[in-house]
């Protein structure tokens, strides 16, 4: 067993908890603090709620609530089922101290999230992650939002849950590709800012893959720590926060052209990064060996490292133009100096990238 650890994302009277720990979900003395009003509104996908769902609905009592379980994948995080989450607030007659919980894994919280945005200009949201990637990434720091045909979390709204409670034993049900998928954004924690995470990373890669609880634990809490700071320094993104954004402006756009199905958000920025880092080393921003070792750490990672066969350059070109950190039409990426030091990066030129897709796209295996 591992205790409680906390973390506070500090905004001033916005501030909130992140929980970690084993069995939190049980501790309902503890989170429901979180909840004002009468009324809760459970979120969740038809994958989970059998899991988790009456752990969480036993815990609110006498409190008017329901649950909306919607189909499970990526390719149903969009507007029409944000309006789903709405019509059962309604039917709910859900007040402005209303909460919804987000039970799940990034679709479910963004999703959820972007409901409790709209909802009546903006109700509170519980954020209960149960995937890795949520713990580490998608449940701290008001994100929310949906995807559209033309692109990811196009349409979206910067809204902080009032508490992240992170029941560390969910994981245990988390089907291996989905715990991998979380390591990448593990990964960028260190890629982007903190060498010696890397290299603690590249320390523990078996542990990490064998699911060592204490080393998950810290993965977890170093990875929301490291979140936690940079959302307390820039919640809406108007400088240090886009460098969260490292591999995913090629990311995104091979989740767009992938049609939401077949790479996981995490692949998709395993290989985005990968990417990233070989253009800073093109660009001669970076030391091209330190490229060779990001992509090492995400191989024993087990993740993929190369663009699916068949993927068009110009393709993901054209979805990146539509990237949110581009300004007047110009491409906006992050790059990197090297383990550990990211920046943003305006005016790439186009040729350099096309040049890093193309080579990718002809290398072998
Ligand atoms: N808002 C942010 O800051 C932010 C950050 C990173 C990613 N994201 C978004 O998060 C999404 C990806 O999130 P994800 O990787 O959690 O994917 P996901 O929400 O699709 O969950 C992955 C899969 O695991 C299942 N699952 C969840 N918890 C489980 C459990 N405990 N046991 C068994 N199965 C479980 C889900 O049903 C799903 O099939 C993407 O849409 C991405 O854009 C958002
Ligand atoms: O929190 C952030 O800021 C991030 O960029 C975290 C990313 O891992 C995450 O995938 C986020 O949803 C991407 O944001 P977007 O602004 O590019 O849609
Ligand atoms: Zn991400």
């Amino acid at each position: 067993m591992h205790a409680l650890h906390t973390l506070d994302v500090a905004l001033g009277e916005r501030s909130y908890p992140i929980w970690i720990g084993p069995g939190l979900l049980d501790d309902a003395p503890r989170w429901t603090t979180a909840l004002r009003g009468r009324h809760v509104l459970v979120v969740t996908n038809e994958t989970i709620a059998p899991l988790y769902l009456s752990r969480v609905t036993r815990a609110l009592g006498e409190r008017l609530h329901a649950s909306v379980i919607l189909p499970d994948g990526e390719s149903f995080k969009t507007l029409e089922n944000c309006g789903v989450v709405l019509d059962a607030l309604a039917r709910l007659k859900a007040n402005r101290d209303a909460c919804v919980i987000a039970l799940g894994g990034g679709v479910i919280g963004d999703l959820a999230g972007f409901a409790a945005a709209c909802w009546m200009r903006g109700i509170d949201f519980l954020q209960i992650p149960t995937t890795l990637l949520a713990q580490v990434d998608s449940s701290v720091g008001g994100k929310t939002g949906v995807n559209l045909p033309a692109g990811k979390n196009l349409v979206g709204a910067f809204h902080q849950p009032r508490a992240v409670l992170i029941d560390t034993q969910t994981l245990d049900t988390l089907p291996p590709r989905e715990y991998r998928s979380g390591l990448a954004e593990v990964v960028k924690y260190g890629a982007i800012g903190d060498p010696d995470f890397f290299t603690w990373l590249e320390a523990n890669a078996t542990a990490l893959l064998a699911r060592e609880t204490g080393v998950v634990a810290e993965a977890i809490a170093r990875s929301c720590l490291h979140k936690a700071g940079v959302v307390a320094r820039d919640e809406r993104e108007d400088g240090e926060r886009a460098l969260l954004n490292f591999g995913h402006t090629f990311g995104h756009a091979l989740e767009t052209v992938s049609g939401y199905g077949s790479l996981l958000h995490g692949e998709a920025v395993a290989i985005g990064m990968v990417l990233a880092a070989r253009l800073s080393a093109d660009l001669e921003r970076a030391p091209a060996a330190d490229a060779e070792r990001l992509e090492h750490l995400l191989r024993a990672l087990e993740l993929p490292t190369d663009l699916p066969g068949g993927t068009s350059a110009d393709d993901l070109l054209s979805l990146m133009r539509l990237d949110k950190k581009n300004l007047s039409g110009r491409l906006r990426l992050i790059l990197w100096r090297g383990i550990g030091h990211a920046d943003i990066v305006p005016d790439v030129p186009e040729a350099m990238i096309r040049a890093v897709l193309s080579a990718e796209a002809m290398a072998p295996g």
